[in-house]
């Protein structure tokens, strides 16, 4: 990785530098270390998505990148300037929080209007902008409403509008989708990819939905237990994860000590489920380990094997559609491309 603030070829030009930040919280044996050494960049114009489980630091990352947290060591760089010491206003970034924060005595014009009184705009200037950005989540005819008469997807368009509305370089999105039902939820992210990709600025997202992370992000941090533990594009990190929780946070994964499929003891070869067959005589170039299958699931576009192998290790198999032949009880043969698997450090 270049250093924090410098210039990546290809790609944007770096915005934003996440510079060896620390941030603990309290003091002596209650001290929690909610990041530890975050170093990576984000571009211009790129999603990026810091994912991870609860508690792992990403929130508190994000209110660092707002200027709400401080971080007990490190540096926050725009455009390779330290911008640690700037307040939350000062800075060209907003963010769009989890529950919306939507003002209910406001109506849609008011609460989008709002955040630019308070940045002294002129009216006009206010009128013209607060027009554009409902236009742009096709919500204009919404500008006389309440907030609290309007559905969950509405009132987040709005509070996307409410974010966007001061022209910022970053927008952060807390969580976004995470109020909604799966439905809404699906619809709202291709939106919100519209949304990026139409005003060209740069988003960090949170997130603990991973498949939320795969489909919107341009690249991802993946974190866990206040460590960035890779940045990359989602295929990049579903292909070749860094380490065992990469590849088992990201997608579903095998984990298979090395030695039980002949190589080198102690190591473990990650190989996605959809990439292994079940079938007595293994092709050329494909290794296979022999387990007993525990069960067999339909799931409409596919079907699951489950099974167990030596050492109680578990193994699972995606096949297309559904599948005959294969019974709990029995002993079956997990076969995998040598070429699809990719070898961790245990
Ligand atoms: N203000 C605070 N005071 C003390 N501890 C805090 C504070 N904020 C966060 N923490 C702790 O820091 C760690 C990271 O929290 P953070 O909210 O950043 O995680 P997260 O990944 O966003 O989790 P979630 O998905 O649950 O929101 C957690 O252990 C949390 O309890």
């Amino acid at each position: 990785m270049s250093p924090a603030g410098a210039r990546v070829s290809g790609a944007g030009a770096v915005l934003l530098g996440i510079d060896h930040v620390d941030k603990r919280f309290g003091f002596g044996a209650g001290q929690i270390a909610a990041l530890d050494d975050a170093t990576f960049e984000i571009r211009d114009n790129e999603f990026f998505t810091l994912l991870g489980p609860s508690g792992c630091g990403k929130t508190t990352l994000l209110r660092i990148i707002a200027g709400f947290e401080h971080p007990t060591s490190g540096r926050v760089l725009l455009d390779g300037r330290d911008i640690g010491h700037e307040p939350p206003f000062k800075r060209p970034v907003n963010t769009m929080f989890q529950s919306y924060a939507l003002f209910p005595h406001l109506n849609v014009r008011q609460n989008i209007a709002y955040g630019l009184e308070m940045l002294r705009w002129k009216p006009a200037d206010i009128k013209r902008r607060v027009d554009e950005v409902l236009e742009l989540v096709q919500m204009p005819a919404f500008a006389d409403r309440r907030t609290t008469q309007m559905s969950g997807g509405q009132q987040q368009r709005i509070a996307l509008a409410r974010a966007l509305a001061p022209r910022p370089r970053v927008l952060l999105l807390d969580e976004p989708l995470s109020a909604l039902d799966l439905k809404l939820r699906k619809a709202m992210q291709g939106e919100l990819k519209r949304l990026q990709k139409e005003t060209s600025l740069t988003f960090v997202m949170v997130t603990h939905d991973q498949e939320e992370a795969l489909a919107l992000s341009d690249r991802i941090a993946v974190m866990n237990k206040g460590k960035v533990l890779q940045v990359a594009a989602p295929a990049e990190i579903y292909a070749r994860p860094s380490t065992c929780f990469v590849a088992d946070f990201i997608g579903e994964a095998n984990l298979i000590p090395s030695g039980l499929v002949g190589r080198p003891e102690g190591r473990t070869i990650s190989i996605r489920p959809e990439q292994i067959s079940v079938d007595p005589r293994p092709a050329a170039g494909h290794r296979g380990i022999a387990a007993t299958v525990t069960g067999v699931t339909f799931l409409g576009a596919d079907t699951l094997i489950e099974a167990r192998c030596t050492g109680d290790i578990s193994i699972r198999a995606r096949l297309r559609g559904a599948v005959s032949g294969i019974s709990v009880g029995e002993r079956a043969e997990f076969s995998w491309d040598r070429a699809n698997e990719w070898m961790l450090d245990a």
